[in-house]
C-alpha cells in the first residue's frame, strides 16, 4: 500500500477552518481530533462541527476520538460523515461491537492505543479492524516530541499483520515530521498524521508532498 498523509486540523486556524481544510487538499485524509476534556485534558470539537467539516472537506474524514464512552458515540461520527473512525481501546467497553457497528455503517473501523498501552492488547482485534493507530505522543495536544521508543510496537504489529495476511493499515500520530517519518515508516507505519509539521509550513501542499516522498522512500512494506 502507498504511504498516506493525514494532516491534523488541531494545528489549523479554527477561525478560518474551511480555508485551512482546502489548503491541505492534496493529502489523503483530513485528521480531525475530537477531545472531550475527560479522556484527555483538552477540549476541541464534537459531532455538529465534524458534520459540517465533512460537508466542506475535499478529503475523507479520519476522526480520532479521544473521548469517553466510544461505545455510544463512535457510530454517531460515522453517521455524520466520517469515513474512518478511530476509538481508543482504553476507553472502550466492547471494542468488537464498536468496530462491527462502524463497519455496518460503511465506515472504516480503527482502534488507537496510548503510549502506555501494550500493542499486544490490540492484536486479538486485528480481524475486526481496518486500521490501528499507535500514538507517538501522549494524546491531548499537538506539537509534542515524537516518541521513538514506540517503534517496537510498530514492528510487532507489522509482523502480526503480515503473518495474518491482513490488509490492516497502521497509523502513527504525534510528532511526525520530515525528521521522524522515515523511522516510523521503516518500523511499519503507513498512514501518517502530521499536524504542526503541515500547518506550521508556509507551503502546506509542498510539505505534504515532501512527507509523502520521504515516507515512500523509506517504505519496505509498500
Ligand atoms: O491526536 C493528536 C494529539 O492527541 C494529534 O493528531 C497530533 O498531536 C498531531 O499533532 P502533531 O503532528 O503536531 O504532533
Ligand atoms: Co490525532
Amino acid at each position: 500500500m502507498a504511504i498516506q498523509i493525514a494532516p491534523s486540523i488541531l494545528s489549523a486556524d479554527f477561525a478560518n477552518l474551511e480555508r485551512d481544510i482546502v489548503a491541505v487538499a492534496e493529502a489523503d485524509w483530513l485528521h480531525v481530533d475530537v477531545m472531550d476534556g475527560h479522556f484527555v485534558p483538552n477540549l476541541t470539537l464534537g459531532l455538529p462541527v465534524v458534520e459540517r467539516i465533512a460537508q466542506v472537506s475535499p478529503l475523507p474524514i479520519d476522526a480520532h476520538l479521544m473521548i469517553e464512552d466510544p461505545d455510544r458515540w463512535a457510530p454517531r461520527y460515522a453517521e455524520v460523515g466520517a469515513t474512518s473512525v478511530t476509538f481508543h481501546l482504553e476507553a472502550a467497553r466492547d471494542p468488537r461491537t464498536i468496530a462491527a457497528d462502524l463497519r455496518s455503517l460503511g465506515a472504516r473501523a480503527s482502534c488507537a492505543i496510548k503510549p502506555g498501552t501494550p500493542v499486544e492488547d490490540v492484536l486479538p482485534l486485528i480481524d475486526t479492524l481496518d486500521m490501528v493507530l499507535i500514538m507517538t505522543v501522549e494524546p491531548g495536544f499537538g506539537g509534542q516530541s515524537f516518541m521513538e521508543d514506540m517503534m517496537p510496537k510498530f514492528r510487532t504489529l507489522r509482523a502480526a499483520v503480515e503473518a495474518a495476511g491482513s490488509d490492516l493499515w497502521i497509523q502513527a500520530d504525534g510528532g511526525v515530521a520530515r525528521e521522524t517519518i522515515a523511522t516510523v515508516v521503516e518500523s511499519g507505519g503507513d498512514v501518517l498524521v502530521a499536524g504542526s509539521a503541515v500547518y506550521g509550513a508556509d507551503d502546506r501542499g509542498g510539505e505534504i508532498r515532501a512527507l509523502r516522498e520521504l515516507g515512500q522512500e523509506a517504505c519496505h512494506h509498500c
